[in-house]
């Protein structure tokens, strides 16, 4: 969605790097989740293959490398969910860089609507059936594991495929906050030919992030709580890489003239055209006085609400 018809503005009118005050991960994302790892490493030893969800606006950056290394070497799908929040014109790139990275086993998917999901079974069994079958010989299902990192809609595959194949509704507990599956659980039965169960597990974030930016790209997909970065510098963050991007759909929708690089103006807009204002009384010399104050970190909230939910555009982060 490039809905700005304005002239663009030239290469340079806009910031080319983002100021993150020389703050660093350390400082600012947390370290955990080790529990659920081994959990995972427990729930593997029965598991013929890994079906990876991650987000497909951020599909190259935010995997978790601790769950490849500590997970082992199995048949290894990556199915790149919320593919009607991320930018159609970005998949054959996408494709081809992951394919770089020894990741060529790749479905875009959309759970909520059970788009591309129909390619994961059929995919999974030709995968086990060409490999050996880990410690499992003599069995004829097939187990799979599913990971991630939080929110990127693991749950939400589990139940699409049971939508699918078993014409039935949730097994497993479906949030819009990250870390909703909080243990790994039982194996749920998502397909009857063949025969194919799916363990959900907790999503795991990489216990440590390579950078800033990936930390600012897996909050701004929800993957971590709001509150730990802070959804000022997170709305900010975006309107960089919105305009980065020229992704202007923000322009139209929150009723300004043209981008702006700013995020005070911006949010000043998004707090008028969404009703985010308090009446508060001050006190001046003649008297009280009534004022509407906008309220900026309410504002910076609606604005990652309506990108999150695709009302900005089709945007990937990568
Ligand atoms: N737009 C869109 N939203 C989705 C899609 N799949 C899941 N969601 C939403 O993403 C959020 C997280 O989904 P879950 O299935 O709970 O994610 P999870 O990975 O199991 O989450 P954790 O338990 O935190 O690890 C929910 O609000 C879902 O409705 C999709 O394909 N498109």
């Amino acid at each position: 969605m490039r809905v700005w018809a304005g002239p663009l503005r030239a290469a340079g009118a806009f910031r080319e790097r983002f100021d993150f005050g020389g703050r660093d991960v350390a400082s600012w994302f947390p370290r955990h989740m080790a529990k659920g790892l081994r959990q995972m490493q427990a729930a593997l030893r029965r598991a013929d293959c890994l079906v990876e969800v991650h987000d497909a606006r951020i599909p190259v950056s935010g995997r978790n490398p601790a769950l490849k290394e500590a997970l082992g070497i199995r048949p290894h799908v990556l199915v790149l969910n919320k593919m009607d929040l991320a930018d159609p014109r970005r998949q054959p790139a996408v494709l081809e860089r992951l394919k770089e990275q020894g990741c060529p086993q790749v479905v875009f998917a959309d759970c909520q609507r059970d788009v591309g999901v129909k390619k994961i079974v059929p995919l999974v069994a030709r995968l086990v059936a060409e490999g050996p079958r880990y410690h499992r010989a003599e069995s004829s299902d097939f187990n799979i594991l599913v990971i991630g990192v939080p929110n990127v809609g693991k749950s939400s595959l589990i139940n699409s495929l049971r939508r699918l194949h078993l014409k039935k509704g949730k097994a497993t507990v479906v949030g819009a906050e990250p870390g909703i599956t909080k243990a790994v659980l039982t194996r749920i039965q998502v397909c009857e030919k063949p025969l194919m169960y799916l363990v959900d597990t907790p999503g795991v974030l990489p216990p440590k992030l390579g950078d800033v930016e990936t930390g600012m790209k897996l909050a701004l997909c929800g993957a971590i709580h709001d509150h730990m970065v802070g959804e000022d510098m997170m709305a900010d963050y975006l309107l960089y890489t919105l305009n980065k991007q020229q992704q202007f759909g923000y322009v139209q929708r929150y009723g300004l003239g043209e981008p702006c690089d700013h995020i005070e103006p911006v949010l000043k807009h998004v707090a008028l055209a969404q009703g985010r204002t308090q009446k508060v009384t001050v006190l001046t010399g003649t008297g009280n006085v009534n004022v509407t104050m906008l309220n900026y970190t309410a504002a910076a909230y609606e604005f990652l609400r309506d990108f999150r939910a695709g009302r900005l555009g089709r945007v990937t982060l990568d």
